[in-house]
């Protein structure tokens, strides 16, 4: 969900009326797994976005990480950067394996919901250094 929003006049949204003052919720993890926008929305399909002109900064309401609007996350540009580089250093420093036993479909993918949506059940990782050792001091 997105922070709440209040109406600030009384307007008429998909077929609802919605007098001024209403509290709004936005619930973008719904919007996320409907298949009216999303092909096979339950599965992990990066791939998905490849040569897509879907932005992620509140233009396109499918996708709404940061929200959109006024009230949109002034960290977008920030959050972006610091995840796209953690991602990067892990995957070039580390090659990753799953423990002895265990395939890739053992993995549970289920969430626990809240602020911020985490996963049910830990994930076990063996990661394995690909660079020379003095590079990890
Ligand atoms: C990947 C990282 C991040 C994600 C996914 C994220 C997501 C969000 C979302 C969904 C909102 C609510 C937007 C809305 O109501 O429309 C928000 C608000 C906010 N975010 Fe972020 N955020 C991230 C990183 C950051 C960073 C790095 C900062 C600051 C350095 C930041 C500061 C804020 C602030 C101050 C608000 C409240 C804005 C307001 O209510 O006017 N966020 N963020």
């Amino acid at each position: 969900m997105l922070p709440p929003r209040t109406s600030l006049e009384d307007c008429h949204i998909a077929g609802y009326d919605i007098p001024k003052g209403t509290i709004l919720m936005v619930n973008t993890w719904s919007i996320g797994r409907n298949s009216r926008y999303w092909e096979s929305p339950e599965e992990f399909i990066p791939k998905r976005f490849e040569g897509k002109d879907i932005d992620v900064t509140g233009q396109h309401f499918m996708l709404l990480p940061f929200g959109s609007g006024r009230r949109k996350c002034p960290g977008y540009s920030l959050g972006i950067r610091i995840i796209r580089a953690t991602l990067a250093n892990l995957l070039h420093g580390f090659n990753w394996q799953l423990p002895d036993g265990i395939n890739p479909q053992d993995i549970s993918m289920d969430e626990i919901y809240g602020l911020t949506t985490h996963p049910k059940l830990p994930l076990h990782f063996i990661m394995v250094p690909r660079l020379p050792h003095h590079l990890y001091k």
